[in-house]
């Protein structure tokens, strides 16, 4: 078999690649800085390569490679190297990310997805409309409208004695509920098709790719053409959704785009502000929601003790005559433990990266300018100095009282940094109130409404491409009706209007 032009210019960017990296690793080895620096201590590296024979898998997320080099090495703080241009240094210990994310808050800055189409986006303004309780009103509304929806496909499917893809059906959730709180969307309209299908498509040029490759070969593997093209057909899209709110005058049931559209008016922001926090929020919100509630559920599944436990304080609060609603929470510890330990067990986000922008010092050793550091949320929440038994689903740790975790716990948006799925300081999420509120009802009502069978138990393998922490395999089980009253979706659709 000939070579082809293609594997020609393959071998000639081997060869380039191999030769510049080789130059590179002498020249800056015989470099001495002038003030000597000490950094964090690196584990065993091969020249070149680094630290990619232990972090590079096609079967292990890039997380749980990080985690296993920093535990064998007793190394909570520690410099890797993808390749010879590659360098992160991980914080995988809780006190080492108190020091990052709050003494030294100011000298780091969040890596943002490659959102560089509308420039940094305002996310102070976004952290006020996300975080208000108007918004947790609205999303409230549609949060209901959609889990009546997912209902119903569950009641057919098991009056039918069907399995159910429970995994998409989860997605659509959280997709219809985003798409109508951000921009009134509606469910299962051409536009709500067109967005889901966009990002969907930017998620997977974004983040479905290997970690470990894609610094390696940047560009090169990451379909800049693909990104740039997808972004563009996004800006013409959202270009018609912000007309149409403009010529719709004033309404009572306010979106995002709303309260971003009376700010760009007040502060004369410019219009790619309100299509940077659209994207952002889109992105970070959507994959997010539906992995916490996929896993949370897959692991109540692999539990039926938990499970039975669960639908026990949900029946006694609730009843059997209506379903669970927002006031009912406080009085449903075990659905709250639930969630917090399904978040702890499979954070949708286990990587968190910020860019050093000022050097100081964490955990007494340097970090310069410029520096890229990872927060291994997902190691921190495994660190058995905390956690006793830290790879089980044990919802009732957070229920022991007197507590170390009710201690560490008391919010969820990581004022101690021992739980982090929601990241910490003035950085952490803004929609994890909502977040938490949206997973607490849709598996609440999903456990007081059906049991679910699924033969041998829920797959739990995790996909290994990109820093996303996702379920390899479809979540599909066999919903079986508990007879729970429900009311119908139409019902609750017939007094929202769009
Ligand atoms: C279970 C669901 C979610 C999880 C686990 C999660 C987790 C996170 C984490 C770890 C960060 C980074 C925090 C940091 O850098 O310290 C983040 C940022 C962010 N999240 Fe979430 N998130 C979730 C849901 C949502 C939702 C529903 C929204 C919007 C409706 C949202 C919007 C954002 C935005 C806009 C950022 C960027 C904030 C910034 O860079 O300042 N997230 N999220």
């Amino acid at each position: 078999m000939g070579i082809t032009s293609m594997d020609k210019y393959f071998i000639y960017f081997l060869i380039t690649y191999l030769v510049t990296a080789l130059l590179f690793q002498l020249f800056t080895k015989n470099r001495r800085p002038r003030i000597q620096l000490q950094p964090p201590p690196s584990p065993p590296a091969l020249p070149i390569l680094g630290h990619i024979p232990l972090l590079y898998s096609s079967t292990r997320p890039f997380h749980k490679s990080l985690t296993t080099l920093a535990f064998r090495d007793g190394a909570p703080f520690m410099r890797i190297f993808i390749g010879p241009f590659s360098q992160f240094m991980v914080v995988s210990e809780a006190s080492l990310a108190k020091q990052l994310v709050e003494e030294h808050e100011m000298s780091f800055v969040t890596i943002r997805l490659k959102n560089h189409a509308y420039g940094m986006s305002n996310l102070v303004l976004l952290r006020s409309i996300l975080d208000s309780d108007s918004q947790v009103k609205r999303f409230e509304h549609a949060r209901e409208r959609e889990v009546l929806r997912l209902l119903e496909v569950l009641v057919d499917k098991a009056e039918q004695g069907e399995a159910c893809d429970l995994g998409a059906e989860l997605e659509k959730v959280v997709n219809n509920v985003l798409f109508s709180m951000i921009m009134k969307i509606q469910s299962d309209s051409y536009e709500s098709v067109k967005i889901r299908e966009f990002v969907n498509g930017l998620g997977a040029e974004i983040g479905g790719r290997s970690f470990v490759l894609s610094e390696l070969f940047g560009q090169f593997l990451c379909g800049r053409n693909k990104l740039e093209g997808l972004l563009l057909k996004f800006d013409e899209f959202l270009e018609e959704i912000i007309l149409r709110h403009e010529n719709r005058g004033s309404v009572t049931d306010r979106d995002v785009v709303d309260s971003l559209k009376d700010e760009e008016q007040a502060a004369d922001l410019p219009r790619n502000n309100i299509k940077g926090v659209v994207l952002e929020t889109l992105m970070a919100g959507s994959g997010t929601m539906s992995v916490a509630l996929k896993w949370t559920l897959a692991e109540i599944i692999n539990h039926p003790s938990v499970l039975n436990k669960l639908r026990e304080e949900i029946v006694g609060v609730v009843g059997l005559h209506k379903l669970i609603q927002d006031s009912d929470i406080p009085k449903l510890p075990y659905l709250q433990a639930v969630v917090k330990e399904g978040l702890r067990l499979h954070p949708p986000t286990p990587l968190i990266m910020r860019k050093c922008t000022h050097g100081c010092q964490i955990g007494g050793y340097d970090v310069i300018p410029d520096s890229r550091i990872i927060v291994n949320v997902y190691a921190i929440m495994q660190d058995t100095g905390t956690w006793k038994f830290p790879t089980e689903f044990i919802p009732e740790r957070f229920l022991e009282t007197p507590s170390t975790y009710n201690e560490l716990l008391v919010d969820a948006k990581g004022q101690n940094l021992c739980y982090l799925p929601f990241g910490g300081g003035s950085s952490a999420c803004p929609g994890a109130r909502l977040a938490i509120n949206m997973i607490q009802m849709v598996i609440g009502t999903l456990v007081h409404c059906f049991d679910f069978e699924a033969k041998g138990g829920i797959n739990m393998e995790e996909g290994c491409l990109g820093s996303s922490a996702g379920m390899a395999k479809p979540l599909v089980c066999h919903p079986i009706d508990k007879h729970v009253i429900k009311p119908s979706a139409k019902a609750l659709s017939s007094d929202f209007h769009f």
